[in-house]
């Protein structure tokens, strides 16, 4: 979810915009303009870099001075749960999968409460072994030498971690089990000059070691690529070619400065693009220096993290725990990537644990006191506002969550669609 202060930067930017145009504009919330919002409060909020429970709260978009002018909708239908037509005991089946998915979110189930435990479903819940990964590797892409060319097998699996560590090594050891050379791509690391305050401040800090910082959402130093790679894009380069944040790719040609590949998901699946190299800053760097990175916006996905996770829709998810989730939402949105409950696997290898079938899940329940819908609406009286709005009614079918309309329009019918998770 992004922080609060983006709604709260995009609301006064239009007041004074608009202010020239529309009389009382800089009065009304985001100049008059009516803006869309969806999203899920049980997912992922804003990210805080060691941010305490309360700040992590305080950046939600409902603890904004804009909150109350929202008009709040509630999504029913889970969507990414209905595969056409089911027998009724397949329905009643995911009917079942769906309420529990919600308890998993609204936290309002506990077997420890003290620890915030839920006990697994035995069909969920994976036996560890001598070699965890291999098998958590193995129960998410079975078959993987025979099947790894064929484009619809990585796009539809994914292992998910809480932490960027473990995702590296899940993907070397599944890069190492394909067969190929492969390449190695190097960043060109450097400090921005305008960041230093004397000349020979750049000695103070040797390529090497530049070389050796990681950053969230910074690819690493070396990436290893082989051709049927899926990879995920860590930066917005082409909405229009659908080359946005977190879209996943398949590598296809491996050049000397870039690299082939075809979009595997969204309305350009198929198209073949090229990702260049490009230079990237980490925003939050803990360091006295702004480091300027030079490398492919890219990094392979064959695992992610629950973080990067957010926004697809997967056949086959395994949850690979080597410690528990460690903040709000991260377990509601792994078992809310899939499309059946079949496609559900966790394995819990927590030193710390007790008992395997049982996993953390954090809801920071504090967060949902003021987005029930504030109207008290009959089936009826929604169903008719949404008929009468063709924008509301687009996400109330797509949508599974809550969704926000914000009534301050003026007379002109000018409308902003702004997403939270985006
Ligand atoms: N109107 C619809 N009819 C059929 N399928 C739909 C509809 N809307 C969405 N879906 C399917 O539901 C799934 C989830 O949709 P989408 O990613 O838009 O939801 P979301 O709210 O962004 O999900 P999340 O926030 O949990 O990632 C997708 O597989 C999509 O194809």
């Amino acid at each position: 979810m992004a922080n609060k202060l983006c709604f709260e930067a995009l609301d006064k930017t239009l007041r004074d915009i608009l202010r020239m145009r529309y009389e009382n504009s800089s009065d009304k919330p985001f100049g008059g303009l009516t803006v869309v919002c969806g999203g899920d409060f049980r997912q992922i909020l804003p990210v805080i870099p060691k941010g305490t429970r309360a700040d992590i709260v305080d950046a939600s978009l409902n603890s904004s001075y804009l909150w109350p002018f929202f008009t709040i909708y509630e999504l029913k239908q889970n969507m990414r749960l209905c595969n056409g037509k089911v027998s009724d005991c397949e329905a009643d089946q995911i009917a079942t999968f769906d309420k529990w998915l919600l308890q998993v979110g609204n936290g309002s189930f506990y077997d420890d409460i003290n620890k915030e435990l839920i006990k697994l479903p035995p069909d969920v819940c994976m036996k560890s072994s001598n070699d965890p990964i291999g098998s958590i590797v193995e129960a998410v892409y079975p078959c993987l030498l025979q099947n790894y060319s064929d484009p619809t097998y990585p796009k539809e699996r994914a292992i998910l971690t809480p932490k960027n560590d473990m995702v590296h090594e899940l993907n070397d050891r599944i890069l190492k089990m394909i067969p190929g050379e492969g390449r190695t791509y190097f960043s060109s690391d450097n400090v921005c000059k305008a960041s230093m305050n004397t000349n020979d401040e750049e000695l103070l800090y040797p390529t090497e070691f530049l070389n050796s910082l990681t950053f969230p959402g910074i690819p690493n130093h070396d990436i290893h690529l082989k051709v049927g790679t899926p990879v995920m894009l860590l930066r917005n380069l082409n909405q229009t070619e659908g080359l946005c944040n977190r879209t996943r790719l398949i590598v296809r040609h491996l050049g000397n400065w870039s690299v082939s590949a075809n979009i595997m998901s969204g309305k350009n699946i198929g198209s073949s693009v090229t990702i260049p190299r490009i230079i990237m800053s980490p925003n939050d760097s803990k360091w006295p220096f702004k480091l300027n990175k030079r490398q492919l916006p890219l990094a392979p996905c064959f695992a992610m993290t629950i973080n990067k996770s957010q926004g697809q829709s997967l056949n086959h998810v395994g949850l690979y725990l080597p410690k528990q989730v460690f903040t709000h939402g991260q377990l509601y949105v792994v078992v809310s990537r899939v499309t059946t409950r079949e496609g559900l696997t966790i394995l819990n290898v927590d030193d710390d644990a007790e008992d395997p079938t049982f996993i953390k899940n954090i809801v920071y329940k504090e967060v949902f006191q003021n987005i029930r819908p504030m109207v008290a609406e009959t089936r009826e009286v929604r169903e008719k506002k949404v008929e009468d709005n063709i924008e509301t009614k687009r996400f109330v079918e797509g949508k599974v969550n809550f969704f926000t309309v914000l009534f301050s329009k003026l007379s002109t019918t000018k409308e902003i669609s702004y997403t939270i998770g985006e």
